[in-house]
């Protein structure tokens, strides 16, 4: 269980995130929801403590992760996988290798540098890639990889990390509707498969209402909404989004497609 209490954040005089609660239980799917500068990088940002909060509390079934530091927080921060809109690989390296770097918090550090893994850990990494249908892309350069596939990398690389949290920050905001499928059924196998919790930051509502099952929706720092997608009802909607409603909800997408195997044609595009 993940228990926020009074997390605020302050830039200067603004407050990105104000006095957040939430209790997070294992293995659910929550979208974080609402429009551009609400706090939504902020909150998971501070999660994983790449920001630290202005006060308030971060509790990891029952351990306070507000304070950690040096291994300790390396450790949490292996345990709380980010994945991000940009999808932050090493360009230059091969897949696999990416895949890798997700070892790093439980490999010693000149494994890393002398880059000889363990068995093991080759085996975690390339099944986690085999999870996502890029196994055969894994000594291709990560640059010369689609920007789905790069995003399947970035998840497969967090799988690798063996974490209890994904947090995942805008993950499809750079990619066409056919990928942004495609990685939003990845985060979806992630969650039912694996049972990992995953916070996902999502501008679409009708991407949130499809494969989330509970929206924080959060307005200038605070959480003004926390509930099942059913419960969002098309005024609180209007009201999260004001004018950019009608954009956030104009994006068709079919059901989710977990349970089935992604197609290999799909998954290699
Ligand atoms: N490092 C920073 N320095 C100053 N202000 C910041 C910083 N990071 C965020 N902010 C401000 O905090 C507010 C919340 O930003 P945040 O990025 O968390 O929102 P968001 O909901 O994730 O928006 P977006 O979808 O545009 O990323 C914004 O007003 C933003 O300008």
């Amino acid at each position: 269980m993940l228990v926020i209490e009074g997390l605020t954040r302050r830039f200067g005089d603004k407050e990105a995130v104000s006095n957040v609660d939430l209790q997070i239980g294992a293995g659910a799917f929550v979208g974080v929801i609402g429009r551009s500068g609400a706090g939504k990088s902020t909150l998971l940002r501070m999660i994983n403590r790449l920001q630290d909060p202005s006060s308030g509390r971060i509790l990891h079934d029952g351990r306070d992760v507000t304070a950690l530091k040096g291994r300790a927080l390396r450790a949490w921060r292996a345990e709380a996988a980010m994945i991000f809109q940009q999808f932050n690989l090493v360009g230059r390296l091969d897949v696999l290798t990416n895949v890798l770097m997700g070892r790093l918090a439980t490999a010693p550090a000149w494994r890393a540098l002398t880059k000889s893994w363990s068995a093991e850990d080759r085996a975690i990494a390339l099944s986690a890639l085999d999870q996502f249908d890029i196994a055969p892309l894994a000594a291709q350069r990560a640059d010369s990889l689609s920007g789905g596939q790069q995003q399947r990398v970035a998840i497969a690389r967090a799988l690798a990390q063996e974490p209890a949290l994904i947090l995942a920050d805008e993950p499809i905001a750079s990619l066409d509707p056919r990928n942004t499928r495609i990685v939003m059924d990845a985060l979806l196998r992630i969650n039912k498969h694996f049972g990992i919790t995953v916070l996902c930051n999502l501008h679409s509502l009708d991407l949130a209402r499809t494969y989330c099952d509970r929206l924080v929706g959060m307005a200038q720092g605070r959480v003004v909404f926390d509930g099942a997608p059913a419960a969002l009802t098309e005024q609180v909607a209007h009201d999260l989004y004001g004018l950019e409603a009608g954009e956030v909800m104009d994006l068709p997408v079919a059901k989710p497609a977990f349970g089935g195997a992604i197609p290999q044609s799909a998954a290699l595009a």
